[in-house]
């Protein structure tokens, strides 16, 4: 899905200054901000957003950044990539950044139902094997805490705006009135809560077929907070706390994560 000549490509891409990037570690909740900053442009615009590429930016063949040239503005652009790793295009045109976070221990185990339950990625033996990958940091996108940890240089970044996936489950219409505010856009009350009954999990999951084909519903697979202390073994538990507290605790994106909140039994 990300060939070399793909990434080459990428480098010079061309980003615009009403481009909408989101930023995210896998299974943070991309599809879902995706979802909501679609309908807020339909809001604001009465077109329907329509994408005609694969939205993750850094998958697909290379001629694609030629013809995104050709989208319409504004485009909706997705990423895994370290920021490090972004096309530089996306600071200098001042594109708008919305980065979004969940806490590491749902994030690495809707991580492993994804590779386990889709039929055409591969697999693992067991989620004791998959754990053991995702804390070395190898497993796709690489490590949950390198991505975190360059992000953390950057959260007040002029553009740039961090959504916690827990918050926006916490109060779903707050968290969409943030976004929209933050991408400049002005809409009433009303079509904010029409929005978020659009963007539940189980409005999103229910059309999961229409939105995203066969392999909608392992998208949307649960959706929940919490689901981590299924699978979560105490040294599992002993070592994700360990690594959040060398990285993370203390930091102004740890006390962002609410990590004793979400992630502690
Ligand atoms: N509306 C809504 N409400 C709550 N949760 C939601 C919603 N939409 C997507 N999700 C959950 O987000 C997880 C998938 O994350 P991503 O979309 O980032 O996946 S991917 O990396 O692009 O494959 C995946 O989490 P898990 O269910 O825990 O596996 C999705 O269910």
């Amino acid at each position: 899905m990300c060939t070399q000549e793909t990434f080459r490509a990428l480098d010079a891409f061309e980003a615009r200054s009403d481009d909408v990037l989101l930023a995210s570690y896998p299974k943070c909740g991309s599809n879902w901000i995706l979802h909501i900053v679609s309908e807020l442009i339909f809001a604001v615009s009465k077109k329907k957003y329509a994408c005609p590429e694969f939205p993750v930016l850094e998958c697909g063949d290379a001629e694609k950044y030629q013809r995104m040239k050709l989208f319409p503005s504004p485009r909706i652009l997705t990423t895994h990539l370290h920021y490090d790793k972004l096309p530089q295009s996306i600071f200098k045109n001042k594109a708008k950044i919305l980065v979004i976070f969940r806490n590491p221990k749902d994030t690495a185990v809707s991580f492993f139902h994804f590779h386990n339950d889709v039929p055409d990625i591969p697999s693992y033996a067991s989620w004791d094997e998959f754990f053991r990958q995702f804390i070395k940091g190898q497993v796709s996108w690489g490590s949950y805490f390198d991505f975190a940890i360059n992000w953390n240089k950057h959260i007040d970044d002029e553009n740039v705006k961090f959504i916690l996936y827990e918050d926006l489950k916490e109060n779903l219409v707050v968290g969409i009135k943030q976004i929209s505010e933050f991408l400049g856009f002005s809409l009433t009350d009303e079509q904010i809560e029409t929005i978020s009954t659009q963007s539940t999990f189980l409005a999103m999951r229910a059309n999961s077929q229409e939105t995203h084909g066969a392999i909608g519903p392992f998208l949307f697979r649960k959706g929940e907070v919490g689901d981590w202390k299924r699978l979560f073994n105490e040294t599992q538990n002993q070592e994700m706390d360990e690594r959040f507290k060398e990285c993370l605790a203390g930091t102004s994106l740890g006390d962002k994560l609410k990590y004793e909140a979400y992630c502690l039994a």
